[in-house]
């Protein structure tokens, strides 16, 4: 039997993970140790949910939209479609993503970065435009992913590609890694953890070959 290939999308969350200005550096403590008189090793973490590659809760942008626990997990299963928006500069406009919308597009990931800034915050991302999540909704993707730490530029106060997700109750992925994979389609499997309450979550991102 063949196995299909895994890609994984994920970031490593370590102490030298680049983190949103001013939000909470990812920490691993070793609370307890293996010793004479301790059998086994169990860390504290100290995190942001927005750490690495994650995914938005409704209530982080919407006062009244729900929070981790309570999202549906559909959006974070299935069929998704890489492209790659590396050549681009600036906000990615509809008629940069135009072309990939032919057939069922349930989902959609962008990679923006030539090369994934792992080693220091990099302000310079690429946001995504408004218009490109209302012409992704009209076409039905239920998902969008993207290279970056967030869909709206650093400096953004009024969060309007967040907004325009909210309007068409569509899902977000952050921070995913997509520089060794080939542009095309695949199984995405980026699972949310269940945390009552909570903005957002990190998530374990894989990318599974769809042909045997
Ligand atoms: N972690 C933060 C701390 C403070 C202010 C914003 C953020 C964000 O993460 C915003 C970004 N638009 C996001 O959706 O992930
Ligand atoms: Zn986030
Ligand atoms: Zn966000």
């Amino acid at each position: 039997m063949a196995t299909r290939r895994i890609f994984d999308i994920s970031q490593t969350l370590s102490a030298t993970l680049p983190v949103w200005p001013g939000d909470t550096p990812f920490e691993a403590t070793p609370l307890w140790e293996h010793g004479e008189h301790c059998p086994v090793a169990v860390a504290r973490l100290t995190m942001s949910p927005h750490s690495g590659t994650h995914t938005d809760a409704p209530v982080h942008y919407d006062p009244k939209g729900k929070a981790m626990a309570d999202v549906a997990l559909d959006a974070y299963l299935g069929i998704a479609r890489v492209i790659d928006l590396s050549h681009r500069t600036g906000p990615i406009l509809p008629d940069d993503i135009a072309f990939a919308l032919d057939g069922t597009v349930a989902r959609l990931l962008i990679r923006t970065w030539s090369r994934f800034p792992h080693a220091q915050w990099d302000s310079a991302f690429a946001p995504i435009a408004a218009e490109t999540i209302r012409l992704l909704a009209q076409h039905g993707v239920a998902l969008i992913g993207v290279d970056t730490p967030s869909l709206d530029p650093e400096d953004s106060k009024t969060m309007d590609a967040h907004l325009a997700v909210k309007d068409a109750g569509m899902h977000i992925l952050e921070g995913i890694v997509l520089d060794d994979v080939p542009p095309g389609d695949y199984e995405l499997i980026a699972l949310p953890l269940k945390m009552d309450g909570v903005d957002a979550s990190p998530v374990r991102a894989i990318l599974r070959e769809l042909i045997a």
